[in-house]
């Protein structure tokens, strides 16, 4: 049976109101460019390894269990989904460096972030999540220079914070700040979709984002 992406159950615990993006709905999942809505709404794309916790972060920040889909099978989300968030739009890109994914697949899925983030216009900034564990691969790397040289902001997350005590993750934390501080415009911060932690700040940094990227009347 078909299930209905739209109708998600809200986290618990989730403070509504304090929430900018409550109420997000899933729009649609694309394997090519030409299918993405046209409409030029601001959007923030989430990148990162597979596996790493994207689709979880997408989820906590909107305040919904099961908005994107989480998986333990890394590779699962292999198309770009996206989801009307108040003010613009998230999009779960599907995430890279899964050995096992076939070599003309993973081409193909290179082909196609590639392709987004270089020419989506619209595109205002960058959730780059790493596993806190296994922070700053080659292609996180590569990433970040591409989002720098396009000028768009990055908030990077370092995610699964909750696996670490917090004194290993915070000095993960300075580390990361330290390789990335030659890069403009790239924020760090520590961030777990099981305890919360870093929750309001992601979600005021990617609402100043938006808020940033909305017209003048
Ligand atoms: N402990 C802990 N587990 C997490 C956290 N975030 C995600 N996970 C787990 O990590 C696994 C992968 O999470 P996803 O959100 O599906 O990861 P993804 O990056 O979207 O993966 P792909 O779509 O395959 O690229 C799941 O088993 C999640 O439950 C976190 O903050 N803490
Ligand atoms: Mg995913």
């Amino acid at each position: 049976m078909p299930v209905d992406r739209n109708r998600s159950t809200p986290t618990a615990g989730d403070r509504g109101a304090a929430n900018p993006f409550a109420g997000a709905t899933f729009v649609l999942s694309c394997a090519k460019l030409a299918q993405l809505p046209a409409d030029g709404l601001p959007e923030i794309a989430f990148a990162g390894r597979s596996n790493a916790g994207k689709s979880s972060a997408m989820n906590v920040l909107c305040g919904q269990k099961q908005l994107a889909r989480v998986s333990k099978t890394p590779g699962r989300t292999q198309l770009i989904n996206m989801f009307d968030v108040p003010g613009g739009r998230f999009a779960d890109l599907p995430g890279y460096g899964f050995a096992k994914v076939p070599k003309d697949i993973s081409r193909a899925w290179g082909q196609l972030i590639g392709d987004y983030l270089q020419g989506r216009a619209n595109l205002r900034g960058i959730v780059q999540i790493m596993d806190i564990r296994h922070p700053l691969t080659d292609f996180d790397v590569q990433m970040l220079e591409w989002s720098a040289h396009r000028g768009l902001r990055c908030l990077v997350l370092l995610t699964k914070a909750d696996k670490l005590r917090f004194g290993a993750a915070k000095n993960t934390l300075l580390k990361v700040q330290r390789a990335l501080g030659e890069l403009p415009d790239v924020q760090v911060q520590l961030f777990s979709s099981t305890s919360r932690l870093g929750l309001d700040d992601a979600r005021q940094t990617l609402h100043d984002w938006l808020v940033a990227s909305a017209p003048v009347d």
